[in-house]
């Protein structure tokens, strides 16, 4: 079985559009739970566009199934996520200014940096995945580092998905056999949707884990359209 983790993380940009509570996060990560999804991650940035540092507090008594931090292990990001302890910290090397995440981490380049902040999660009880672009050279070398578990980044897929392309998939089936081969446990984000989703999981063996969130959202705005609008025209028609 795979896990749904739903990221929240565009149910805060539209709270934060208004300044006010409105969507509250909270409310909608306890239902969003209710709802059968088995996580929820959460990717905190710099600027605090979408979720604020204070809601990855808040988040912590609420979450009671997976909880999963993603984000650049910076100092206030580490510091924080020590705190809170949540179930998985996935780490992903975000330029301060990225609009989204664009590229995974060069697990050669920066093996022992990651060896050693993963080290220090890991003490602390917190398990640990990096994202990574779909090649084996980086599969290896996520495996030098320790983690527990590696984030697939799934846009290129997406993206070639979209255009009728499923030959994409090639190099996340690849990565996915010497992962498990490798020990590591096998995660997947960015950009996977209800249209790509079963494809993607037919072709990943053993994909334990996927985090859904700007599809996720705006697909649940689209298909509650109808039933909202609904309930405004019975309260308008008398
Ligand atoms: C790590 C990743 O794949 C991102 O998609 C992510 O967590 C979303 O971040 P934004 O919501 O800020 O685009
Ligand atoms: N790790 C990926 C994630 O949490 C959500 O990415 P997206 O669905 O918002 O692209």
């Amino acid at each position: 079985m795979t896990k749904l983790s739903v990221n929240i993380n565009k149910i805060a940009t539209l709270r934060n559009a208004r300044g006010g509570n409105v969507p509250d996060l909270l409310k909608m990560a306890k239902d969003i739970q209710n709802f059968g999804a088995q996580g929820i991650t959460i990717h905190p940035r710099p600027d605090e566009r979408h979720i604020r540092y204070q809601d990855a507090y808040d988040l912590k008594a609420i979450v009671t199934t997976e909880y999963n931090i993603e984000g650049n292990p910076m100092d206030n990001f580490t510091k924080m996520v020590l705190q809170i302890k949540p179930t998985q910290v996935t780490l992903v090397p975000d330029a301060v200014d990225a609009i989204t995440s664009n590229a995974g981490w060069d697990t050669v380049k920066h093996k022992d940096y990651l060896k050693e902040i993963i080290a220090e999660f890991k003490r602390n009880d917190i398990r640990t995945s990096i994202f990574v672009d779909p090649t084996l050279k980086m599969i290896e070398g996520a495996a030098e580092t320790g983690t527990d578990r590696i984030e697939l980044y799934t846009e290129e897929f997406a993206d070639q998905f979209t255009l009728g392309n499923k030959e994409a998939i090639k190099p996340y089936t690849e990565c996915a056999i010497l992962a498990n081969k490798l020990g590591l446990g096998i995660n997947a984000g960015h950009d996977l949707s209800l249209d790509n989703i079963e494809f993607f999981k037919e072709n990943i063996p053993n994909l334990l884990e996927v985090s859904i969130g700007h599809a996720l959202i705006s697909e649940s705005l689209y298909y509650g359209l109808e039933k909202v609008i609904a309930g405004y025209l019975k309260k308008l028609s008398s």
